[in-house]
């Protein structure tokens, strides 16, 4: 079976899209099958899958659009920030939206509008919620840990030197009474004021080049710790780009950074 496909990626937090505004593909993509389109060697490589389907066709309401999101080893989860950036200027290039209205996608984490500035694209990533604080382990060493989830978990922990989190080839240990379902965690060091850089190991995906939800929680992490009035932009550097992300008045996390796609084919599913 032949099928087409999308590569993109935000901030070189890689996708592949499958166009599937009817829903026919609910069935065939396995976990099995995202793990192949997902392997940098033996299939197309990416950090995830973003699934394009329409809401009505999943029986789902509340946005027309649906973002499916996978992790690389099939797993699912709530919210990809970058994501949802990828998935709307793929929605803009078919001229599916309009640039100049807000677009709403839907996730399992609820729905995400995105507004559109030239390259960069702005997601209303909703309010965060701070969690019991607890520790992440890198070999033998614990480091303590801000627990902000935004749609899907995170465990924040500031180090000295981002080579702190060492190879990153497996995940940090985490606790699993406050991380009952895994957890994607971020290092964070600083690089002025307001100005952050991190490094991530995903949930699901591995250390990838860019995380925005992960970016969004560093970035709440950090206001906390700065005790930084509301409206105050921070500029988080992952290792694939810069994300811009301020914490509004009414308590909702504004992430701006680009989204671009780069090919697009037939491949074997
Ligand atoms: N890269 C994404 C997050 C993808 C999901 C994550 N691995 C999880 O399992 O929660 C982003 O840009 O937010």
């Amino acid at each position: 079976m032949t099928y087409p496909f999308l590569k993109g990626h935000g901030t070189e937090n890689d996708f592949v899209l499958l166009p599937d505004h009817d829903g026919s593909l609910h069935g065939e993509l396995s976990a099995e099958r995202v793990r192949a389109l997902c392997d940098r060697r033996a299939g197309l490589g990416a950090d995830g899958v973003l699934r394009v389907v329409r809401s009505e066709a999943l029986g789902e309401s509340g946005a027309e659009w649906f973002m499916d999101y996978r992790n690389s080893d099939g797993s699912l989860s709530e919210m990809c920030g970058n994501g949802v950036r990828v998935f709307a200027r793929h929605l803009l290039d078919e001229g599916l939206v309009d640039a100049d209205r807000p677009i709403e996608v839907a996730t399992r984490g609820g729905v995400k509008v995105v507004t559109v500035s030239g390259d960069l694209l702005t997601v209303d990533m909703g309010k965060p919620l701070l969690g019991v604080d607890s520790t992440v382990t890198v070999g033998e060493r614990a480091m303590a840990a801000a627990n902000v989830d935004m749609g899907n978990p995170h465990a924040v922990t500031f180090v000295d030197d981002l080579a702190e989190a060492g190879s990153l080839l497996e995940a940090p240990g985490h606790d699993v009474d406050v991380y009952p379902h895994g957890v994607n965690v971020e290092f964070v060091v600083r690089r002025g004021e307001h100005h952050v850089a991190m490094r991530v190991h995903e949930r699901g995906s591995g250390e990838t080049r860019s995380c925005g939800t992960g970016a969004c929680a560093v970035m709440v992490a950090t206001a906390v710790l700065d005790g930084a009035p509301r409206g105050t932009e921070y500029r988080v550097d992952v290792p694939g780009g810069t994300l811009s992300i301020t914490w509004t008045d009414d308590d909702r996390i504004l992430m701006t950074g680009p989204a671009v796609l780069v090919a697009r084919g037939e491949t074997d599913l």
